[in-house]
């Protein structure tokens, strides 16, 4: 469902001049299967998801979604997946139905199959007690599961959720997962990207832990386990990171190695999601 080979992204930035922000990366998910990009602020995991949902384009590299090339193909790459993230507009004035029906008819759905749609979709999100409550009197959650339905509405393969549990309370950010989870036995192919390692953890069938722009190491939870001979997944997640501040220092330093020790402040800008 989605292959991305070397994906690459450089921005020009005036301070830090020509900046990779996401670095050759490799990786691919399958239909009914939750790949979870695990990262913290700024190791370019937005970047990917914009590349993937064709809003950005990529330096170099090859993203494909249902098997359209995101550069060549990106009106059919837009058909056939859903972006999610935490910050999506609700427009105050309008209703949880009409904000999602105006997103089909950007879609080009044709009025029955859309009012079947949001019907199903209604029922499927459990949003059928508030079809009548205008933007501007949603609750956070409630505004969060009208983001999905708008990305859902045009019923994509494929659901990209761009740290989009942040800011929610924990009751509300727990269906949000349960939503996810049930996405996935719909058969969908999804990707969640987050700094928060448990949410991984108790969603992902795979991960990607990314840092700096690259994707240190992969694969399931065990498979990571096992590769790093460490059960606690916090301390496999900083010794990966503390590695790669490693090698670059030995790198830059031409030999005159330092330990670094990257830790919990480095991460989760003081949220403590990390402790
Ligand atoms: N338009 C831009 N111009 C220059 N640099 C950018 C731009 N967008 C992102 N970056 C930089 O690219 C890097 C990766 O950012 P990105 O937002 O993809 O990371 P992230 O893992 O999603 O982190 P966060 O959770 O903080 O959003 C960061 O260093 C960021 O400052």
């Amino acid at each position: 469902m989605i292959h991305v080979q070397h994906l690459t992204k450089t921005y020009e930035d005036l301070q830090r001049g020509r900046f990779v922000a996401v670095d050759h990366i490799s990786f691919s998910v399958q239909k009914g299967e939750i790949f979870g990009l695990l990262g913290p602020n700024g190791a370019g995991k937005t970047t990917v998801l914009r590349m993937l949902s064709t809003v950005l384009e990529p330096t170099s590299g090859i993203a494909t979604v249902a098997g359209y090339d995101v550069v060549r193909d990106a009106a059919d790459v837009r058909r056939h997946i859903g972006f999610v993230s935490n910050n999506t507009a609700i427009y105050d004035r309008m209703t949880a139905w009409e904000l999602v029906e105006y997103f089909g008819r950007l879609h080009g759905m044709q009025r029955d199959y859309l009012n079947e749609r949001l019907e199903t979709l209604f029922d499927q999100l459990r949003m059928n007690d508030y079809r009548d409550v205008p933007g501007a009197k949603m609750s956070t959650g409630m505004k969060q599961k009208v983001s999905i339905a708008r990305a859902m509405v045009h019923d994509p393969p494929v659901l990209v959720f761009d740290e989009a549990t942040l800011g929610l309370d924990v009751l509300v950010a727990r269906n949000l997962l349960a939503v996810i989870r049930s996405l996935r036995e719909a058969g969908k192919c999804l990707i969640f990207s987050t700094h928060i390692m448990s949410e991984v953890e108790r969603l992902c069938d795979r991960i990607a832990v990314m840092y700096r722009g690259k994707i240190l190491d992969s694969g399931t939870l065990s498979e990571l386990r096992d590769r790093h001979e460490e059960n606690d997944f916090e301390e496999l997640f900083f010794g990966l990171l503390n590695q790669h501040e490693q090698r670059i220092q030995q790198s830059s330093t031409a030999g005159h190695s330092k330990h670094v020790d990257l830790d919990v402040a480095d991460f989760g800008k003081g949220n403590g999601q990390y402790a």
